[in-house]
């Protein structure tokens, strides 16, 4: 990774000298107040004298993406292919990706709507359910274009009602072939009784469904997605490198709970699994830019139409494809740990997956811009995360600079 101290002066990451950084949560979304940053003055002013103006990486890949179809697919997929060289796609769809046949089926219409030269490759995903078969997993090996299955306990998030009800009772025989396929399991990890609170709903499917999971089957590679307490990193540092990690969303680095009621209620804000207390963030901003190798990038980028967010049973998910790379380089900053960026954007998820590290540049430069109110598409819109507001890292292709 090449840093730039400003645009004409690139040193190595390594030779950069650590900033004083704030980490804290800035006051976040009164209605109709746009989103801003803030840091204490004097620590800002400290800050810009080192600060590093741009950083040259490694192409990001996006490990959790939502890319949906038709004409939402057609309108969000160019915002993750100009930056990302891949992502793992998610199999939620209605109806959702149970089988081989209809992963290849969907991949082809994602690269149909690619932009013209684009060479963004979707990585395919099977939705499990409590009838996939140890068969339907060979096929998938097979195919050399399915990179893992899914799991949803049914009633978990959206369009899960067809995911899995008993793991261990429907599962095993299953899980068993993956482990000998090596095709990683992706986990939505959130017990789904509503006897239990939804903000422990995390950290029980972690003592009653993952630890045990794990005991029984070790050899299983296993991502626990889109992870949101300190629970969670607790348990990940707990097991063996390499077969067990996490992906980790820009809201759950930069948000906590108190953001879905600022200035009343938020709905942009509102994903599954739900915003956590303050000290979870910070657990997993911690854990993110410690330069662990067992994180990776995956943004849970989640579109609905305004209208299926904005009204009185609001969908979950986050639309964050235009504005993630920008929010993880702050994250980063934030922490002074901008030197362990490119391991969590570009290296540890390929190297978890055993594929090959991407080859092509990005430039992520200091230069303010506004994010679009929204996004249309063919019969609505999307508000972006972070509608409106200024951010402050621009990312471009090497080559457009
Ligand atoms: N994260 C979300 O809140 N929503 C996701 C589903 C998921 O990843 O759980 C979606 O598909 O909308
Ligand atoms: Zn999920
Ligand atoms: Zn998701």
């Amino acid at each position: 990774m090449q840093v730039a101290v400003n645009p004409t002066t690139t040193l190595s990451a390594h030779e950069h000298p650590k900033h004083n950084s704030v980490s804290f949560l800035r006051p976040s979304l009164p209605c109709r107040v746009r989103f801003r940053f803030s840091h204490r003055p004097a620590l800002r002013a400290n800050a810009m004298a080192t600060q590093p103006q741009q950083l040259t990486i490694t192409r990001p890949d996006d490990w959790h993406l939502h890319l949906r179809d038709g004409g939402v697919l057609e309108a969000v997929l160019p915002h993750s292919a100009r930056h990302f060289g891949r992502a793992i796609i998610m199999p939620n769809l209605k109806p959702p990706v149970t089988t081989t046949a209809r992963a290849v089926e969907y991949r082809e219409e994602i690269l149909k709507a690619l932009p013209a030269g684009s060479s963004f490759q979707p990585l395919m995903t099977l939705y499990l359910t409590d009838n996939t078969s140890p068969e339907e997993i060979k096929l998938a090996r097979k195919s050399g274009v399915v990179f893992a299955v899914k799991l949803y306990p049914a009633g978990a998030t959206t369009n899960s009602q067809y995911g899995v009800t008993d793991i261990f009772g429907k599962c095993l025989p299953v899980l068993e072939e993956m482990a000998r396929q090596e095709v990683p399991l992706l986990v939505h990890g959130e017990v789904t009784d509503l006897h239990v609170d939804t903000f422990d709903r995390e950290k029980v499917f972690i003592d009653t469904i993952l630890a045990p999971l794990v005991q029984k089957l070790p050899q299983l590679k296993i991502v626990m997605e889109h992870i949101t307490t300190m629970d969670a990193v607790n348990f990940v540092e707990s097991c063996e490198e390499g077969h067990v990690a996490a992906t980790v969303t820009p809201q759950h680095l930069l948000l906590n709970r108190n953001a879905l009621f600022q200035g009343g209620l938020q709905p942009h804000v509102y994903c599954l699994p739900i915003l956590k207390r303050e000290t979870h963030r910070q657990a997993i901003v911690s854990a993110v830019t410690s330069g662990s190798r067992r994180y990776f990038l995956g943004t849970d980028s989640a579109p609905h139409d305004k209208q299926n967010k904005e009204c009185s049973c609001g969908c979950a998910g986050i639309y964050s494809a235009p504005v993630a790379l920008s929010l993880y380089t702050k994250v980063f900053e934030e922490a002074g740990a901008l030197d362990k960026l490119e391991a969590f954007t570009s290296f540890n998820g390929p190297d978890f997956y055993g594929l090959p590290r991407n080859t092509s540049k990005i430039v992520l430069r200091k230069s303010p811009w506004k994010v679009p109110v929204t996004y249309k598409h063919s019969s609505g819109e999307i508000v972006p995360m972070f509608t409106g507001s200024t951010l402050e890292w621009l990312p471009s292709d090497q080559d457009e600079e």
